[in-house]
């Protein structure tokens, strides 16, 4: 153990310090360098490690995730890399001014991957994706209420033609040709109503989505009627000045921490769960504490201790030791969080696992790779913000993009912080490229 003595010894602790300190090997002495502009009578502190023997006065009310490494920090200088910078941050014009003001999305200091799956517009007719249908002709304009009231008591009326009208019209011939079900719900031409003359079914190719823009509705209608849904503008939640802040502040101490663990030989690797910034949502998600964790692999020689599961985990540790047992209801019914498919959840309910991140951001120094993606979809993450891709591993966006598959039930925001931005930059975060985060 190596103690720091001289003028070094007078240094208090804090977490967001204004001192960094390095060990000269060459001198064998620790220099002390200014982090930041310092104010006249600030305190000049340093960072002692999170594994503090005392209660510190200025110490956020930051909860760490359960496994810790070894202990780092001033009672043990000799574990210290001297090659790991401490980051050091500057003031940021953008968070200076209204924090009501909703900040521009180009001006944001990240770029929001779309989480709703690709549904491209086709342009061309030979492009529109088709699905096969029965369809009768009904010659007699009469017979046409009659066959959509049996239709609703056929069972035939499913939800997978929705997007389709249910009658055509041909206007030549005056003969209306009635939309049954996909032959993929009855590969058999369906059984009509005996006391109704009307011709046999046969196929037709109808589209398989609804129309997203006019040209494409005009398009996809030339095959069969279909319904024309214009995407909705505006489909990200805006940000305010104030929010873009606590976003900052949240990275700082993702980089913070991810320095702090290097220099202890783990992966820089975080994820932050901070007390969310709306009064709304700290209310309903009853958070009112943050939870910082790191990735603890190395330490714990444990495959499986990435730092966004040691982050679910001490949150579930949280909601547990809080006796929060009620359940959160999602609070933003719009936002890419919401339950698709509207339907309530009785065995999730059951299980907790549905409420443990509803409506909270995570922040994490790494995008999370496909195991710990799924994690955040089960437990309802509302969105994730990550600095540093991970070209090969990554489950957001980089070599699969979990809440954006067919078939998940819940889908989250996903955004990548700008490099650079607001002095968060992915420097100091490497690891191989391999490595799954
Ligand atoms: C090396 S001394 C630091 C200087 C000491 N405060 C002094 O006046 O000489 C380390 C001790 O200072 C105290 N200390 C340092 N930072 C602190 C903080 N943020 N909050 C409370 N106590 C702190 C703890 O008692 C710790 O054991």
């Amino acid at each position: 153990m190596a103690l720091a003595l001289g003028l070094g010894s007078l240094f208090n602790h804090s977490d967001s310090p204004n001192v960094s300190f390095s060990i000269d090997a060459d001198t064998d002495s620790i220099r002390y360098t200014t982090s930041r502009a310092v104010l006249p009578d600030e305190e000049l502190c340093i960072f002692y490690g999170d594994n503090l023997w005392f209660d510190p006065v200025d110490m956020k009310s930051i909860q760490y995730a359960i496994e810790k490494g070894p202990e780092h920090g001033w009672g043990s200088l000799s574990h210290l890399r001297d090659d790991v910078r401490n980051p050091t941050f500057e003031t940021w014009q953008l968070v200076e001014g209204d924090p009501d003001e909703i900040i521009p999305e180009d001006k944001l200091p990240f770029v929001r991957i779309k989480t709703t799956p690709d549904d491209p517009e086709e342009e061309e007719l030979f492009t529109i994706q088709t699905v096969e249908a029965w369809v009768v002709d009904v010659p007699d304009q009469r017979q046409i209420a009659t066959m959509l009231r049996w239709l609703r008591t056929s069972g035939l009326e499913d939800s997978s033609v929705s997007h389709l009208k249910r009658i055509r019209k041909n206007q030549s011939s005056n003969i209306s040709t009635l939309l049954l079900c996909l032959t993929s719900n009855s590969a058999d031409p369906p059984a009509l109503p005996n006391d109704m003359e009307l011709p046999a079914p046969y196929v037709v190719r109808v589209p398989k989505l609804v129309a997203l823009t006019q040209a494409s509705l005009k398009l996809k209608s030339s095959l069969w009627p279909t319904n024309y849904a214009p995407k909705r503008k505006g489909e990200f939640e805006g940000w305010s000045r104030g929010k873009v802040r606590w976003a900052w502040e949240a990275m700082k101490t993702v980089l913070r921490e991810a320095t702090s663990i290097k220099r202890n030989g783990e992966h820089p690797i975080v994820a932050y769960v901070p007390e969310p910034y709306d009064e709304a949502i700290k209310e309903a998600t009853q958070m009112q504490k943050a939870i910082l964790a790191h990735d603890t692999r190395r330490t714990t020689s444990h495959p499986l201790r990435h730092a966004t599961l040691n982050a679910i985990r001490a949150v579930a540790d949280y909601r547990a030791a809080t006796g929060d047992e009620e359940t959160v209801p999602p609070l933003d019914n719009d936002s890419p969080s919401s339950n698709l498919t509207g339907v309530k959840e009785p065995e999730e309910r059951r299980n907790g696992s549905h409420y443990l991140l509803t409506s909270l951001t995570v922040f994490l120094s790494h995008e999370p790779c496909i195991m710990c993606s799924m994690a955040l979809l089960h437990s309802r993450v509302k969105e994730i913000i990550y600095i540093t891709p991970m070209k090969k591993t990554g489950g957001c966006g980089s070599i699969a993009c979990i809440p954006k598959l067919e078939g998940v039930n819940h889908r989250y925001g996903i955004s990548r912080w700008k490099d650079g931005e607001g002095g968060i930059s992915m420097e100091g975060l490497e690891v191989d490229e391999g490595e799954d985060a």
